[in-house]
């Protein structure tokens, strides 16, 4: 069988670790993996082309993806799907393993149920908004590239008693907002799912915080915040309102970027491989994850659901670890 492999929306280290495994899991088992370069574009483009165990040695360590990746928002459109489809089948290819975030299994599912293209799901994206998926690729890699910037702008914010606020991605999910605020210790969170008075609340603590000593601190922003206005309004805000002497840094594609860590790196070539061998096994529409630690795989359309949303007793723990 011939088995398209594609990475769609965000890239995310991890993903190339991914590719690898479905690949030579696809060589071991007699079947023919094909790349299918820069996502859902690339499919519609005709741009693909066989790939041999051998195009993916030395790419495990990298970040981004070697398939590289668009948004194709034309794939929104039914007719320009049903081409795609029509793409797959002129070159042979009867399943696809996509890589990508909850838009590109959205994406996945309607191949699958408008034209039955077998597709298998591996979860790629920083951003850690999949249901039914602990885990993301990306999201471990992100998550320290973020704390370790941010315990560097703590030495500057220490040293200077300043206000930091520090931009992290997520438009639409504070999974990466919370969880840097809790690993760097940071004094207040805001994102998207906070609550509404999120902006009162934070003002509040950093009083309170003064009150207690504290000359210093970081706030971590996530870019689909609560407040709805990113870093640089909520700080224009604080400086209007309190007169605040305050840095504003937006870490942006700096999270995105470099190495994967070692979990992206074997959670990634662990569902690849697995990806290749439920295809093989003749099943036809599921995405992986991971739940407390074990694989697991969930049928495509569960993407439909609601995406997850940072647990409320984490932002709360953030307040709680300031004091
Ligand atoms: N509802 C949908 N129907 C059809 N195609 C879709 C749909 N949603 C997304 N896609 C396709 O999947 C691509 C990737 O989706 P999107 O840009 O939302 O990124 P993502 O997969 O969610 O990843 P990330 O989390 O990194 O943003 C889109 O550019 C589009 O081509
Ligand atoms: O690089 P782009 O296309 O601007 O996308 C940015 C978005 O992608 C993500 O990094 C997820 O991949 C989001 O956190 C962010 O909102």
């Amino acid at each position: 069988m011939k088995i398209g492999v594609l990475t769609s929306g965000g890239d995310a280290p991890g993903m190339n670790a991914a590719i690898r495994a479905a690949v030579r899991q696809a060589d071991s088992l007699g079947h023919e993996a094909w790349g299918i370069y820069r996502g859902y574009q690339g499919l519609l483009d005709g741009d693909m082309e066989p790939l041999p165990s051998r195009a993916c040695a030395n790419i495990l360590q990298r970040g981004g993806t070697m398939l590289r990746t668009a948004r194709c928002k034309a794939f929104h459109d039914p007719d320009v799907r049903a081409k795609a489809a029509e793409k797959l089948k002129a070159a042979g290819i009867e399943a696809l393993v996509v890589i990508g975030g909850d838009g590109s299994f959205r994406a996945a599912e309607t191949l699958l149920r408008e034209h039955g293209v077998a597709c298998a799901g591996i979860p790629g994206t920083i951003d850690n908004d999949l249901p039914g998926t602990d885990r993301t690729l990306g999201f471990d890699t992100a998550l320290n590239t973020a704390v370790e910037a941010i315990d560097r702008i703590r030495d500057t914010a220490s040293s200077h008693g300043r206000l930091f606020l520090v931009e992290v991605m997520g438009r639409a999910s504070g999974m990466l907002a919370v969880h840097t605020a809790i690993a760097c210790g940071a004094e207040a969170v805001l994102y998207p799912e906070s609550p509404d008075d999120s902006y009162e609340a934070l003002v509040t603590q950093l009083e309170e915080n003064w009150k207690r000593g504290k000359r210093s601190s970081i706030v971590v922003v996530a870019e689909g915040d609560a407040v709805g206005g990113r870093a640089m309004a909520v700080g224009e805000r604080l400086k209007r309102d309190h007169e605040l002497d305050l840095r504003v840094v937006v870490l942006g594609h700096v999270q995105r970027g470099g190495s994967p860590s070692a979990l992206d790196r074997i959670w990634g070539s662990r569902w690849g491989s697995e990806a290749v061998r439920r295809l093989d096994r003749g099943e036809r529409g599921f995405y992986l994850g991971e739940v407390a630690g074990a694989l697991v795989a969930q049928p495509l359309s569960r993407i439909l659901e609601p995406q997850p949303v940072p647990p409320g007793d984490l932002g709360r723990l953030v307040a709680v670890l300031a004091r």
